[in-house]
């Protein structure tokens, strides 16, 4: 259904030509929760901008059901990290129901599909709060009705538990495995917890440190959030495949130049 193709992006700053991922190269397929994992600076984000459609490969290409991605559309809906990604002024269900009207989604059809997405998130009691008064969970929740509401055809979530505590971070992913057993969508998850990937992905990306390549893809199905023995393999693997590459700390001579 996606197709990243050799994908190289880079960015162009005053002084320099900065390459975030070379040659990366994946499908997604309908029903997937794709996940792309890789430490700070692999280029994550960046092939999540590139599939929304923000920025544009330099070499490679990305279809989305066979169609080359030209910009960002209503087929791509995009889940970030910040809390403060809704519209303050407007309820829950005013920002649920915004993108659908703006999609010419008629009121009444828009009103029910917002309703129902908010009840998915379990915020029934909320939909006429405004952002101010919710928790950092309860705000990603709305983001995350808003975007499925619209019914992308990919979801795209830019590390969307990694601002909250421990404890939310965990009911929340349990709550996007029920929400995915409900509606079964297709995501494409970035996040650089390896934990976090195997829990909540069936597919797992994993890149190399700056600049992003693909040094594996794993299949991650059978795990939720029960620790296994498999669970606890799979994470040594990837734990192993990402510290291989990192740079050894320099040897610290015991008597360093000190006056
Ligand atoms: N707008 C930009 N201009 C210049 N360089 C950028 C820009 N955005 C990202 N980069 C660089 O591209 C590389 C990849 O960044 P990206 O944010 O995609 O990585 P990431 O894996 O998502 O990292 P993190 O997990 O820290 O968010 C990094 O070296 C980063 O400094």
């Amino acid at each position: 259904m996606l197709d990243v193709d050799d994908v190289t992006l880079q960015y162009k700053t005053d002084d320099r030509l900065v390459t975030a991922t070379y040659k990366v190269d994946f499908q997604v397929h309908r029903g997937d929760r794709f996940v792309l994992l890789g430490p700070s600076g692999c280029g994550k984000s960046s092939l999540l901008k590139a599939v929304a459609g923000f920025i544009k490969p330099v070499e490679g290409a990305i279809r989305l059901n066979g169609e080359p991605v030209r910009g960002p559309g209503p087929d791509r809906m995009v889940v970030f990290q910040e809390f403060d990604q809704l519209l303050p002024w407007k309820t829950v269900f005013q920002n649920v129901l915004f993108p659908l009207r703006a999609r010419g989604v008629p009121a009444k059809e828009a009103a029910e599909r917002a309703r129902d997405y908010i009840a998915k998130v379990g915020l029934d009691r909320f939909r006429d709060s405004y952002p101010h008064t919710l928790s950092g969970g309860m705000k990603q929740r709305v983001a995350i009705a808003r975007a499925m509401a619209t019914e992308p055809e990919i979801l795209l979530m830019d590390e969307p538990f990694a601002a909250l505590d421990a404890l939310t971070r965990r009911r929340m992913q349990e709550e996007l495995l029920q929400l995915w057993d409900d509606v079964r969508f297709t995501m494409l998850f970035v996040t650089h917890s390896i934990e976090e990937a195997i829990i909540v992905g069936n597919r797992i990306l994993v890149l190399s440190p700056h600049p992003g390549q693909v040094k594996a893809e794993l299949n991650a199905h059978a795990f939720g959030h029960e620790k296994s023995e498999g669970f606890a393999a799979l994470e040594n693997r990837i734990h192993t495949m990402l510290f291989a590459d990192q740079p050894t700390a320099p040897v610290k001579t015991t008597r360093a130049a000190r006056p």
